[in-house]
């Protein structure tokens, strides 16, 4: 083809290629990488199974200290925070800065007073319902993770290392924060799916009916099972010996993982689901 027509070829797509890019990059920023191209339950169902693995090695990262009570003594630093709160909130001031938080899944722990992003963002709501950006289990989050779950996967103990302990808690928290808040996503996939199931139940603000539309109890138990096997697999100590006939010894009780995910995250993904789909038709 010779160079001029290529030019008036190039120059006629132009705004069609530009249009299409921009397009993508605009969808594809919103969601984790694995549902950016296809949004259903599905995609979303992919995007859970990937955060398990970010929660198990979280939870083995922080096992490798122990309970280490006074980071989360309040009147530890004499400014009224335990050192846990407090790196956690300069923290999350710190990412909000940098651009974090703006995603549905990406919800702050300490919301009140963050700072505005200096890099421009872009709006990654738009997949969503507006209202969803409201939708937040956080207190909970933090509540269960200090006072029940982090004492069934340390040792007891002191080693003073409460820099390390509270930035390891944070990716914790963080990680299992996102699992639970990416029900937003499967609250509306499912909603758009079947609309005339869940907008009678949506109307009537019946929450029973809408908790038993959008549970599986199969999905559950493979869930249960999944991440008790990968915490499992991602946690034994692994030697070279082929004599070693002992038993395998694992960083964190695979059991433990089951069990955050039956009493916690599966039923607070579960409340993040229903609590948008009361504002879905607000
Ligand atoms: O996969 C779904 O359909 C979800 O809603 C997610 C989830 C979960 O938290 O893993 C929650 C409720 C269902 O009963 C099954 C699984």
């Amino acid at each position: 083809m010779p160079a001029t027509m290529l030019e008036i070829k190039t120059k006629a797509f132009l705004p069609l290629l530009i249009q299409h890019l921009f397009l993508y990059h605009s969808l594809s920023s919103q969601l984790p990488i694995s549902m950016a191209n296809k949004f259903t339950l599905d995609s979303v169902r992919d995007a859970l199974i990937r955060e398990e693995d970010s929660i198990v090695f979280s939870l083995i990262e922080r096992a490798r200290f122990p309970y280490n009570a006074p980071a989360y003594d309040s009147s530890f630093l004499g400014n009224g925070f335990s050192i846990a709160e407090f790196y956690v909130r300069g923290t999350e001031s710190l990412q909000a800065k940098i651009g974090r938080y703006q995603k549905p899944e990406d919800v702050p722990f300490f919301p009140n007073d963050l700072p505005s992003p200096l890099p421009p963002t872009k709006n990654s709501q738009e997949l969503l319902y507006p209202a969803s950006s409201s939708v937040s289990v956080n207190e909970a989050i933090w509540k269960f993770y200090f006072t029940e779950l982090l004492p069934l996967f340390t040792t007891k103990g002191d080693d003073g290392n409460y820099a390390s302990t509270v930035a390891s808690d944070f990716v914790c928290l963080q990680a299992i924060s996102r699992r639970i808040h990416y029900g937003k996503y499967v609250a509306e996939v499912k909603f758009t799916d079947a609309p005339q199931d869940y907008s009678p139940a949506i109307s009537s603000k019946d929450r029973d009916r809408l908790m038993n539309l959008l549970t599986f109890v199969a999905v559950e138990e493979a869930v249960k099972k999944r991440v008790e096997k990968k915490a499992r697999l991602f946690s034994q100590n692994v030697t070279l010996d082929e004599n070693d006939s002992g038993k395998t010894q694992y960083k964190i009780n695979p059991l433990v993982v089951s069990h955050l995910y039956d009493k916690w995250v599966m039923p607070l993904t579960k409340l993040v689901e229903v609590e948008y789909l009361l504002l879905r038709l607000s």
